[in-house]
Parts: C-alpha cells; sequence; structure tokens
C-alpha cells in the first residue's frame, strides 16, 4: 500500500506578498513571473512539484487590477475563483509590515468557506531582529497559534522545505498527476513573453504601467555546425502610445538593450542553453479593449 501524496494548492494574499517568488523557490526554477511592481501575475499557472513522498501542484492567483477602495471586494472574488477544486490554500503574509485588513478578509473568507488553510509568514529577512517577536505576535493574534504556521523567507529559501513538509502533511492520498519531470503546464512562449514583461516593469516602473504586453513570434533551434547550437527568439512588446514605445527603447536604444540582456539572461536558465533574443516594440492603440488581440495574446479574460 502505498502513502503517496497529491493535490492542488493554491496560494493567495494581497499583491505583492511574494506569492510568486515563493512559488518559485519551492519549485527551484524560475517559472513565474515576480517583480517588485504590485499586481504583475496575469495568468493562473501551475507550477508542479514532485518529491518522493508526493506531488504538490501549484496554481498561481491573479493579481487584483481594480482600484482601491474595492479592494476587499476583489480580494474575495479572487480569493473565491482561485479556491475553486484546490485541496488546499496557503496563505501567503508579508512580515515585513504589520497584519492589514487585507490579509484579514482573505482568511475570513477561508474560514467561512470552511476551507483548509496553512500560514506562510514571508519577507521574515526584512523583519529587524528586535522586532521579530512582536511581529510574530502581531500575526499570531489575528491567524492563530496552530502549528501550520511557517515562517519562510521566499527570496532567500529559508522555512521553503519546511512549508513543503507541512503542505504535503495536509494533502490527501493519490497518485502522481504529472509526469515526474513536469514543471509547469504553460506553453513555452507564455513563459518566455513574461521573462520579457517581467523586465519591462522592473525597468520602467510606473513609466509604462500595466498596458504593455508582449508577443512571441517566432521561437527557432538553430544548429551551426561549427560552435553551439542556440534558440533564436523574436519578441515584440506591444505598447498603446507612443511616448511609451520611446521610453521602452530609451536614450539610443538603451532601456531596450537592458531589458533584452536581463530577459536573455532569465530565458538561458529557463530553456537551459544559449539565447539570441531579438526585441521590437510595437504601438497598437487600445489593445486591451481589444479582445481578439488579448486572446491572440493568450490572456485568459476571467474577470
Ligand atoms: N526581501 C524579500 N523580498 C521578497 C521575499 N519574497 C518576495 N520578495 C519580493 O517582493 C516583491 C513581490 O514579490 P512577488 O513574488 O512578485 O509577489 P506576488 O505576491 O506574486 O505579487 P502579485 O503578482 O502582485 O500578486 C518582489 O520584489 C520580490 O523579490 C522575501 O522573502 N524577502
Amino acid at each position: 500500500m502505498t502513502n503517496y501524496k497529491s493535490g492542488f494548492v493554491t496560494l493567495l494574499g494581497r499583491p505583492n506578498v511574494g506569492k510568486s517568488t515563493l512559488i518559485n523557490k519551492l519549485i527551484g526554477e524560475k517559472i513565474t513571473i515576480t517583480s517588485p511592481v504590485a499586481q504583475t501575475t496575469r495568468n493562473k499557472l501551475k507550477g508542479i512539484l514532485t518529491t518522493k513522498f508526493g506531488q504538490i501542484i501549484f496554481v498561481d492567483t491573479p493579481g487584483v487590477h481594480k482600484p482601491h477602495h474595492l479592494l476587499g471586494e476583489i480580494l474575495v472574488k479572487n480569493a473565491k475563483s482561485a479556491i475553486n477544486g484546490v485541496d488546499m490554500v496557503v496563505l501567503v503574509l508579508d512580515s515585513s509590515v504589520e497584519p492589514g485588513r487585507g490579509d484579514e478578509y482573505i482568511k475570513d473568507f477561508l474560514v467561512a468557506n470552511k476551507t483548509e488553510f496553512i500560514v506562510a509568514l514571508n519577507k521574515w529577512d526584512l523583519v529587524n531582529k528586535e522586532f521579530k517577536s512582536l511581529r510574530l505576535d502581531q500575526y499570531r493574534k489575528v491567524f492563530g497559534n496552530s502549528k501550520n504556521f511557517q515562517i519562510v523567507s521566499a527570496s532567500e529559501g529559508d522555512g521553503c522545505s519546511e512549508l513543503i513538509d507541512i503542505i504535503l502533511n495536509f494533502l490527501p492520498i493519490g497518485p502522481m498527476l504529472y509526469e515526474e519531470e513536469t514543471i509547469c503546464d504553460q506553453p513555452l512562449d507564455n513563459l518566455l513573453a513574461d521573462l520579457v514583461r517581467e523586465q519591462v516593469l522592473i525597468n520602467t516602473r510606473e513609466e509604462v504601467p500595466h498596458s504593455v504586453a508582449v508577443n512571441i513570434e517566432k521561437i527557432k533551434e538553430i544548429k551551426r555546425d561549427k560552435g553551439k547550437n542556440f534558440t533564436a527568439i523574436l519578441a515584440t512588446i506591444i505598447v498603446e502610445r507612443t511616448s511609451q514605445k520611446g521610453i521602452l527603447i530609451g536614450k539610443k536604444g538603451s532601456m531596450l538593450k537592458t531589458i533584452g540582456q536581463s530577459a536573455r539572461s532569465n530565458m538561458k536558465k529557463l530553456i537551459n542553453g544559449p539565447v539570441h533574443l531579438e526585441l521590437f516594440v510595437k504601438v497598437v492603440p487600445n489593445w486591451r479593449k481589444k479582445e481578439s488581440k488579448l486572446m491572440e495574446l493568450g490572456y485568459e479574460v476571467d474577470y
């Protein structure tokens, strides 16, 4: 008789608490987009972790794209769709700040829905030594003293293997649902596009906001008789306004170069081989309003 565990797990939490960073760390490959700008997660991503003891399928949640006064309502709406069909939830909290209403909303919602959840208190590395015990008390007051409360630092990796053990403990007994070597069910071009979009957000911050999309036009394996083979990737960054195109290209192309270099370096890690990346910027006015364009770019319009 086998005790193998498997199941679907979703990470819930306010924007920017580190959900994507945590999934990446738990799985050990860069598969989701992370940036210091809130609301970077667009599509639901699954990252798959297979261990000797079980298989955890992580479902990422979309970020919040609505004005602040709606935040509570939207968090709950997102939470509702995210918990659909999952076995358990990891509630991710940002310990570098005090517990907030948004965190409580989600907890109350989970309790009301009788959803199994554990707490991952993230960004512990950012809490000053002398404040650590106070901060822990503040969070325990709101989120309870249960043993299913794990302190982690997603960027450092601290507490992650303990978190995996807690999750596996919670999951039901079940078979391996994906082949052992699968880490993500997203097509490669989505992952590559996200790596470019991530660098646009990191490097331009508020100047080029969320009205940016990336389309992977071509991925080609180039075989060379002499020297190494490489993957050639052609990508277009789509913006809504000419002014945004200017910002993205930068002085003498400097911004586009920076974006391209960083995106390429992450692509190399993802593909596990040399990459040649060519980037173009294209203005498509109001692309967000054009649903066919959205679908062509692979977005799930689910809100
Ligand atoms: N110092 C520190 N920074 C972290 C940690 N975890 C995440 N971050 C940073 O916090 C920022 C937000 O992380 P994300 O993983 O994009 O957050 P998210 O919750 O997925 O954000 P949304 O997509 O907006 O929902 C990034 O700059 C991360 O590098 C951590 O444990 N320590």
